[in-house]
């Protein structure tokens, strides 16, 4: 039988991505902003789940900087992403960090159809927003987590604010990120993401902004989220 569905990918996006692979480990190049975003991710996961011992999903993982801290927890961490050459270079990343992760070349939705409830912990960072249907890959998330399992979104709303910041600012004043990095359409604000994952059988625990600090150009949590935000989320048991 033919499979009809429309992929849920950019092509656009993923050959984005691809061009700039051999860059996801250098600290000061365009992956800058995740880097230094990184620990605050990973504590954030950390105030809601434990990690050692735990089986992870990390989802749109590009060159594995969130996969490999995580596996650096002691978690058990599975990296997806559709663009082949960053996996590529994560694979290669390993030989040089010894971290253990598994990477696979697979769709969100088409990992949570063969590995359903399979894992505690189900990260998707910055991904949101670079996909023609966010609420699929949010379902697909929900799918792959266990009951009682917790999922993590990270992205940026949509409003003026955000535009001023993480487009005019961020990819033209500053230079933090390649112009054409974001599309304000595909921005999501937290009520909208709310309501995606409350449809895919998510119970929204919190929403946490991420700020940045121009004067001395480090990134923290905050209570505003009106621009770069995160979510935590469980999956009920029944
Ligand atoms: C901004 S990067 C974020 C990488 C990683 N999650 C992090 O935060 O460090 C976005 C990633 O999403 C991936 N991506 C874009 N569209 C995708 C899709 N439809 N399915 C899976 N990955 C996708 C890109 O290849 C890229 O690696």
């Amino acid at each position: 039988m033919t499979d009809t569905r429309t992929p849920n990918v950019d092509d656009a996006e993923i050959a984005k991505f691809s061009e700039l692979a051999h860059k996801w480990w250098d600290k000061e190049s365009e992956f800058k902003p995740l880097h230094q975003i990184n620990p605050l991710r990973l504590g954030y996961i950390q105030e809601f789940s434990p990690l050692s011992g735990h089986q992870v999903i990390d989802v749109g993982c590009g060159g594995g900087i969130l996969s490999e801290a995580l596996s650096e927890q002691g978690a058990t961490v599975t990296g997806i992403d559709l663009a082949e050459k960053s996996l590529k270079v994560a694979k290669l990343h390993l030989l040089e960090s010894g971290n253990q992760v598994e990477y696979r070349c697979i769709a969100a939705e088409d990992m949570a159809t063969q590995h359903p409830a399979q894992f505690d912990v189900v990260t998707c960072m910055e991904l949101l927003e670079h996909v023609p249907s966010p609420d699929s890959v949010v379902q697909a998330c929900a799918q792959l987590a266990k009951p009682g399992g917790w999922v993590f979104f990270s992205t940026i709303s949509r409003n003026p604010k955000a535009y001023l910041q993480a487009i005019l600012g961020a990819e033209y004043l500053l230079g933090l990120l390649p112009r054409g990095t974001h599309e304000y359409a595909r921005f999501l604000k937290p009520s909208e993401l709310s309501r995606m994952a409350r449809h895919a059988g998510l119970e929204v625990v919190d929403v946490r902004g991420m700020g940045y600090n121009l004067l001395d150009q480090t990134y923290h949590l905050s209570n505003q989220t009106d621009v770069n935000y995160m979510m935590a989320c469980r999956k009920a048991n029944p």
